[in-house]
């Protein structure tokens, strides 16, 4: 047990369950393409993994565009974090090779899980580059997940703490207080109708009273949390689909490929079997990032040449995920996108050709959002539930901005799922959504012991 208690250790167990550490389970073979599909729309590019390089059949998108082109323009926030900046060849993972974590929560399945541990050869070095086998001191390793949310947290909670107690040291409630603390919130991007919301709560039964910065940041997360709390769903995987079909959508850079890591190790320390595919066919380094994730967590991974039909791919993944007995098949998407009408082709064309094969597939549908571009996640939310059919939400990079707000804007506006969040590059700071915990961090107070 390799888990450092957090300063809270009833709320750590209650926020986990048990963990522990085990080595890293065998690799398994690398997939072999299935046979050719009955009614793929595409040429015969979905036969083998290692034909001739298909060209995209769908989006106006190529390869060959150059990646400053690639975003629409209404995505284009002006703080869209570029991939690039934060992994210049965006392939390595930065943490660490991740210790596998065992949640012996009620979906393990012991007869796997057994079989995985006593058979713990690494993955292969090979493909693995050396420098993201170095062992790094691992902080992360010591922390619990309250104390990588707080401190992935602390620039969005300080800058709302910070409003809170300037306006509320020795202050009484009044019209030009309210008015003030609206503005902060606002400019914490939790949206009007939130800011709105929250501050009638602070105001009923106080005004003209004196209220002490401690109480207004209790009523702030005890309203955020009552936005938050419907959104705030585990994702479901359903036993009886097999494979239960992940399609992860989302802008570039936003995390898609590193949160398919992330969750593939959640989903191999529960004992299931896992199957990657590199649909992200635009980027070279994109299918490198996703082999090494792979190999990592013991997943095999579909992949092609960059260029590549995407939609061919996810057929022919889904058909070797079924003849070999996946339990858990995620597929990557390109993020880079030239236009609004490129996206939707290829987004609706991978979702068809998946339904050829399987018609209740994709199981779920997440949207992988990064936290920094604040209100500009807004419209992708918008974009890909029409491209895609969005069924939920992993919000990423919790940690670099102050404008983790953003969060409870949407899940006010859309009410979608939110599965997943991410405070960090390393493969333990991705957890489930808990409402209490991001309400509480991003008011600054306390968990609850
Ligand atoms: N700080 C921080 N970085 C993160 C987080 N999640 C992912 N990243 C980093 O964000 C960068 C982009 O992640 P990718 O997984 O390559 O993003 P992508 O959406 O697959 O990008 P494309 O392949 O370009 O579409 C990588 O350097 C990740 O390590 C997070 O929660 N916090």
């Amino acid at each position: 047990m390799a888990e450092t208690k957090p300063d809270k250790p009833g709320f750590f167990s209650r926020l986990f369950g048990r963990k522990g550490e085990t080595q890293p389970e065998a690799a398994p073979q690398t997939p072999q393409a299935g046979g050719e599909p009955e009614a793929m729309p595409s040429p015969p590019a979905t036969a083998a993994d290692d034909l001739v390089a298909a060209p995209p059949t769908v989006t106006t998108a190529s390869p060959d565009t150059p990646e400053e082109n690639k975003t629409v323009p209404e995505l284009a926030g002006a703080d869209l974090q570029p991939v690039e900046g934060l992994d210049p060849e965006g392939v390595s993972p930065q943490e660490p090779l991740p210790r596998i974590v065992t949640e012996t929560g009620p979906q393990l399945r012991p007869d796997i899980a057994a079989a995985d541990l006593a058979n713990p050869e690494p993955a292969p070095a090979e493909v693995v580059p050396p420098s993201a086998l170095e062992a790094k001191p691992a902080p992360d390793e010591k922390r619990g997940w309250w104390q990588r949310l707080t401190e992935g947290m602390r620039r969005t909670s300080s800058s709302l703490s910070d409003s809170v107690t300037g306006l509320f040291t020795k202050r009484k409630l009044d019209d030009a207080t309210l008015q003030d603390l609206e503005d902060a919130l606002i400019q914490a991007d939790l949206g009007v109708p939130t800011a709105m919301r929250i501050t009638e709560a602070i105001s009923s039964g106080r005004y003209n009273k004196e209220i002490s910065p401690q109480e207004v940041r209790t009523i702030l997360a005890s309203e955020v949390e009552k936005t938050l709390q419907p959104v705030a769903q585990a994702l479901h995987i359903d036993r009886g689909k097999k494979p239960f079909v992940i399609l992860m959508v989302g802008v570039n850079g936003a995390g898609k490929t590193t949160t398919i890591g992330k969750l593939s190790q959640k989903f191999r320390s529960q004992g299931l079997k896992v199957m990657l595919a590199a649909g992200d066919t635009f980027r070279a380094a994109a299918i490198e990032q996703l082999k090494v994730w792979g190999d990592r967590v013991g997943a095999p991974v579909l992949a092609r040449e960059q260029g590549a039909d995407a939609a061919g791919l996810a057929y022919d993944a889904l058909q070797e995920a079924k003849a070999n007995g996946t339990d858990v098949l995620l597929i990557d998407t390109a993020g880079r996108l030239q236009n609004k009408a490129g996206l939707m082709a290829e987004l609706e064309k991978i979702v068809r050709v998946i339904r050829k094969f399987d018609e209740s597939a994709p199981h779920a549908t997440l949207l992988v959002l990064d936290a920094t571009v604040g209100q500009n996640a807004m419209s992708q939310v918008e974009l890909f539930q029409k491209a895609a059919g969005v069924t939920g939400l992993v919000m990423t990079k919790l940690d670099g901005t102050a404008r983790g707000g953003i969060l409870v804007a949407l899940a006010a506006k859309f009410g979608l799922p939110v599965h997943f969040i991410g405070v960090g590059e390393g493969v333990e700071d991705l957890e489930p959504f808990t409402a209490g915990d991001f309400a509480k961090a991003i008011a600054g107070l306390e968990a609850t012991p």
